[in-house]
């Protein structure tokens, strides 16, 4: 299968700054992938590249087989910025049909468009009346131009709220499945954690960590958590049962293990019998995970 694409010990400095270091992956027609990061990992460095808007120093960058930036590579990738922003006196119709004009294609598609992202009813009203959400929404209708092969999404869905970011995950499954690659930023990582194939930790610069959410958690072996909910007046007999749980404000009993003591540990639960009223099972999240890879030496 031909990646859609390759990014071989990439490597990019400012004065001195290396915001880049020998980073290497590949992308597939399909995959969705997100790119997270603390502040200042080389996130948005390594989009810019991409894209073609600034050098890089060492190493291999193709785009659906085409250098950055070329002609060929610009007409297989879009970009949506964080913050999308339109002539507020346009209607979503009329911005649409502006840019299908620029790519040379039939204005006539805007309704199309519009109607793909759940902008349809929306789409004669002036952009300055519509919310963030569809603001990206009209954002996203642009990218749509041309049909890429590969969305660059810089935090694409700061700012929404829980329903407009679900929609927004909603049509990028469908983009998939319809063989585009996305590779999105996100600081929103619970969204991330159900929404990408693959996931790419930066820091520092660095590739600290790729792989499927299940991979990186099984590396990392952080511990389980584990929440007993005590039946009537039995937390004091359990936590004596439990020594090395701790016995929370909220009345509940907190316990961590390492993944191959879990099934152990269950067991010994389960057999305090009628004292446990519940019992939930806490796995790290790509939060913990996250700070795990992006840990900074001395930290
Ligand atoms: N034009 C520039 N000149 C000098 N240094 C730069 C420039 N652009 C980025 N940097 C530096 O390169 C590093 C990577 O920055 P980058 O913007 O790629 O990070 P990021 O992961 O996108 O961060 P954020 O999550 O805050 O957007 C940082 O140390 C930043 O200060």
């Amino acid at each position: 299968m031909t990646s859609t694409l390759t990014i071989s010990r990439l490597t990019k400095r400012f004065q001195g700054v290396e915001a880049l270091a020998e980073v290497s992956l590949d992308l597939g027609p399909g995959m969705r992938v997100a790119l997270l990061g603390h502040n200042g990992a080389g996130k948005s460095t390594m989009m810019k590249i991409i894209l073609g808007l600034i050098p890089f120093d060492a190493g291999e960058v193709r785009v659906c087989g085409a250098a950055p930036g070329s002609s060929q590579a610009r007409m297989q990738v879009a970009y949506l910025p964080e913050n999308a922003a339109f002539h507020p006196a346009l209607t979503g119709e009329e911005q649409i049909r502006h840019y299908l004009s620029l790519r040379g294609e039939s204005p006539r598609r805007a309704m199309e468009l519009l109607e793909r992202v759940g902008l349809a009813k929306a789409a004669r009203r002036r952009i300055g009346t519509y919310s963030k959400g569809m603001r990206q929404r009209v954002g996203l209708a642009q990218t749509l131009i041309g049909r890429p092969r590969l969305l660059v999404l810089d935090e694409p869905t700061s700012g929404l709220d829980p329903v407009s970011r679900r929609d927004f995950y909603a049509l990028l499954d469908g983009l998939a499945a319809e063989g585009a690659a996305i590779l999105l930023s996100s600081h929103v990582l619970t969204e991330v954690e159900a929404r990408t194939d693959r996931i790419l930790i930066l820091s520092q610069g660095r590739l600290v960590a790729e792989g499927t959410l299940a991979e990186l958690r099984r590396r990392a072996a952080l511990p389980v958590g584990l929440t007993v909910t005590p039946a009537d007046g039995a937390a004091g007999a359990l936590a004596a049962a439990l020594p090395q749980a701790r016995l929370a404000g909220d009345g509940m009993l907190h316990l961590a293990c390492a993944q191959d003591e879990k099934l152990g540990l269950l067991a010994r639960i389960a057999g305090l019998g009628a004292q446990v009223a519940d019992l939930d099972v806490v796995p790290p999240s790509l939060e913990d995970i996250c700070s795990h890879f992006s840990r900074r030496d001395g930290q």
